[in-house]
């Protein structure tokens, strides 16, 4: 299956503005704005937006959460996700701003990037009555995982309504003899995740390059979130030139398939 197969359902776009914020906190000068880039891009036809607002606010700041929050009041068809460590600063801000979407991701204080998803079982007893605290208030929760099929009931077990899978292996398996299993590694995770019942999400260094065949070869994807790479390119080509050329790699990604 794949999604050619499925042409009522279409991947979603949420901009993850982290990295406007790092650009902006170099100065005590409020440019370039988080909130203004939200809007181009909302403007340009993003879906959602995204912030991880780290716990030593290198980008993302408490001001900026909230912020956001204000501005998404005024687009009621698109999403705010907000994702980060339920055992960390994470839970304040979904208690205070109920995003759309709670993406729990297992980061340390201080980690470099994300570069991991949660483990089952050994996660499972702490996460549990964190996902139905979020899902009391409404807030749907995704769980940042690897590409592993055998974790994905594990996942829906404790409560998740989706996954997100942690897409920098297959990034960086693009161009190379690999790629062609890697695409399939995150097509049987996926699988799995679809037959355990979860919705499936996506991100971490998805590009221009990669992310058409991405959603394409990769069943049900319903949200990538894209930071790094889509705000590099937006510093070449604009917010909105940005925001639709990876829309037009989605449109791409659900066109006639290389294999039909
Ligand atoms: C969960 C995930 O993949 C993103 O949060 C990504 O790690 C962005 O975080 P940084 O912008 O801090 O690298
Ligand atoms: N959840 C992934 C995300 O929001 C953005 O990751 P990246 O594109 O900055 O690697």
């Amino acid at each position: 299956m794949n999604s050619s197969q499925h042409p009522q359902h279409r991947t979603a776009l949420s901009v993850n503005v982290n990295k406007v914020a790092l650009v902006r906190n170099t100065r005590h000068l409020g440019i370039p704005s988080v909130t203004r880039a939200a809007e181009l891009c909302l403007q340009a036809g993003a879906q959602g937006i995204t912030v991880h607002p780290r716990p030593d606010e290198r980008h993302i700041r408490s001001q900026d959460v909230f912020e956001l929050a204000a501005l998404m009041k005024a687009w009621p068809d698109r999403e705010y996700n907000v994702e980060g460590n339920p055992s960390q600063n994470l839970m304040e801000f979904i208690r205070q701003v109920r995003p759309h979407q709670a993406t729990f991701v297992p980061d340390s204080e201080d980690q470099f990037t994300s570069d991991h998803g949660w483990s089952f079982p050994q996660d499972a007893e702490r996460l549990a009555p964190l996902v139905a605290e979020c899902r009391s208030l409404g807030v749907r929760v995704s769980l940042f995982m690897d590409p592993v099929p055998g974790q994905m009931a594990a996942a829906r077990a404790v409560g998740a309504d989706r996954v997100e899978l942690y897409t920098e292996p297959f990034a960086a398996a693009w161009g190379t003899p690999q790629q062609a299993a890697e695409l399939r590694r995150y097509a049987d995770a996926a699988q799995a995740a679809l037959d355990a019942g979860l919705g499936v999400n996506a991100g971490h260094d998805l590009n221009r390059d990669n992310l058409a065949a991405f959603v394409r070869e990769v069943p049900g994807v319903l949200e990538v979130s894209i930071g790094h790479a889509l705000i590099a390119d937006a510093l070449e080509l604009g917010y909105a030139a940005t925001v639709r050329a990876y829309l037009a790699c989605i449109t791409a990604g659900f066109g006639v398939s290389e294999n039909s």
